[in-house]
């Protein structure tokens, strides 16, 4: 079988000794490794690029299988991912995942980090299946440019994700300066390395480095962000399938089934159009059959065309953006801005916010995703599906094989 010989071949790459290895299992984000062999030739030829002090790669590779504790009740029920050509099951009975509140004037929160919970349990479960009926686990490379403090802690929060549910993660740090050619160089290693099954290009990229180049760079088996022209064009085509949809548009499809919210045939209003959130949400709202406006920076009176809105998401990054009175009442609310402002009683100096004006919308809206612990965590787990998906193809195997 396919998966046997490339278990062979991922034996043979295994048994290999690093030429130097200075660290192998450090508590940090970033420990250094050097590799040698055929899968790390383009490796040190960037090395000979820039001499072999100049770039210095720093590697995290989590090796640590960790068994995730997987509630009876929800190793149960499989993931509930519902094929997304065809619109969802009708909804039923009250949702576990929404907080409602005692004031009925007051939207229901979205438990965002149950809902992540329980998909990361179910795939913790079939993590353990994959591992012990052949040997191998889903692997994640992340690619990080340069030291944005978000983009930091967001891959510190995939890192810990992939850890939870037994994802061996490698994170490769490059410097602000990283020229394109070196960069192209770790996509094409990861590309190569047949442990790796998902790569992440953490965005925005340093404005001198091309992003069209470096995402088209990607194996699109590999592309896990979904991000790739190729799977994108396939999302925005009906009747074609990509083979990966971006996690954060997932995640917002995810929460509105788990809260049993009804998208066919709904007015969807998305807020942003970028690559990562806006325009991938506003395409796989469309399959689900919402009819769905799309409002940008160069919309005029945006208020207007939200009023109208059953379902609103919002992927902006700009906090408070949407008020009360953009919002009709009973809208559902996606909140997926995610930004970083600067907080004196917070003992990092900063605190993570949303683009609604949450005491607002709470009072309009008959469910809300908070920021944090709203759609953020759900983004994540999708992430992580995407990578076992990919192992998955990759190794042939499923969960009956
Ligand atoms: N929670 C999650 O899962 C995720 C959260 N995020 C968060 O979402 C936010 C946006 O990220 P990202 O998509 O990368 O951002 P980008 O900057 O790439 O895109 C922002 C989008 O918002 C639009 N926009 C900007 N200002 C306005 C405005 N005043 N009114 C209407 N539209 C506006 C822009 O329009 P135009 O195209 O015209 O410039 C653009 O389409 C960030 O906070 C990020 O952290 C992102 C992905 C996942
Ligand atoms: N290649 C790439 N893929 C991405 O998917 C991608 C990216 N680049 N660049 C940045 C944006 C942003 N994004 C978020 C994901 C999770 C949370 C998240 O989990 N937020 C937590 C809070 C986070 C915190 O506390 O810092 C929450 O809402 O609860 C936020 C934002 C993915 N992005």
């Amino acid at each position: 079988m396919h998966w046997i010989q490339r278990h062979k071949s991922r034996k043979e790459v295994s048994q290999r000794t690093p030429v130097r290895r200075i660290s192998s299992d450090t508590p940090n984000l970033i420990s250094f490794f050097i590799w040698k062999g055929d899968d790390f030739r383009l490796h040190s030829s960037m090395f000979e690029m820039r001499g072999a002090v100049a770039v210095c790669w720093r590697i995290l590779w989590n090796k640590s299988f960790s068994s995730y504790a997987t509630p009876n009740r929800l190793s149960k029920s499989p993931l509930h991912r519902p094929h997304i050509w065809y619109p969802p099951p009708s909804p039923s009975g009250v949702s576990p995942y929404l907080r409602h509140s005692y004031n009925e004037h007051k939207a229901a929160d979205v438990n965002g980090k149950l809902i992540a919970s329980d998909i990361k349990a179910t795939l913790a479960t079939e993590i353990c299946n994959m591992k012990s009926s052949i040997r191998m686990v889903p692997g994640l490379g992340v690619i990080l440019v340069g030291k944005r403090k978000d983009s930091l802690s967001f891959v510190r929060i995939k890192k810990k994700a992939c850890e939870e549910v037994g994802i061996t993660s490698v994170v490769v740090e490059l410097p602000e300066d990283s020229t394109e050619d070196e960069v192209l160089a770790v996509v094409s290693l990861l590309n190569h390395k047949e442990s790796v099954h998902g790569i992440l290009v953490q965005l925005p990229l340093p404005n001198h480095l091309s992003e069209e180049k470096i995402i088209n760079a990607v194996n699109v088996e590999k592309d896990v962000d979904g991000f790739h022209p190729v799977n994108m064009g396939n999302l925005a085509m009906t009747g074609r399938e990509p083979l990966f949809i971006p996690c954060a548009s997932r995640g917002c499809v995810e929460v509105l089934h788990r809260c049993n919210v009804e998208i066919i045939g709904k007015k969807a209003v998305v807020i942003g159009r970028s690559k990562i959130g806006g325009l991938p949400t506003s395409l796989l709202l469309q399959r689900h059959h919402a009819t769905v406006t799309v409002v940008h920076a160069f919309t005029k009176n945006p208020e207007q065309i939200t009023r109208e809105a059953d379902i609103l998401v919002s992927d902006v990054g700009v906090p408070n953006l949407v008020r009360g009175h953009w919002l009709k009442p009973g809208v559902v609310v996606i909140d997926m801005g995610s930004t970083l402002v600067k907080d004196s009683n917070s003992s990092d100096g900063s605190h993570v916010t949303g683009d609604v004006c949450y005491e607002e919308a709470i009072h309009k809206a008959s469910a809300i995703t908070p920021v944090p612990g709203g759609v953020g965590p759900v983004t994540i787990s999708m992430l992580l599906s995407n990578t076992v998906e990919a192992a998955k193809r990759a190794y042939h195997w499923t969960e009956q094989s």
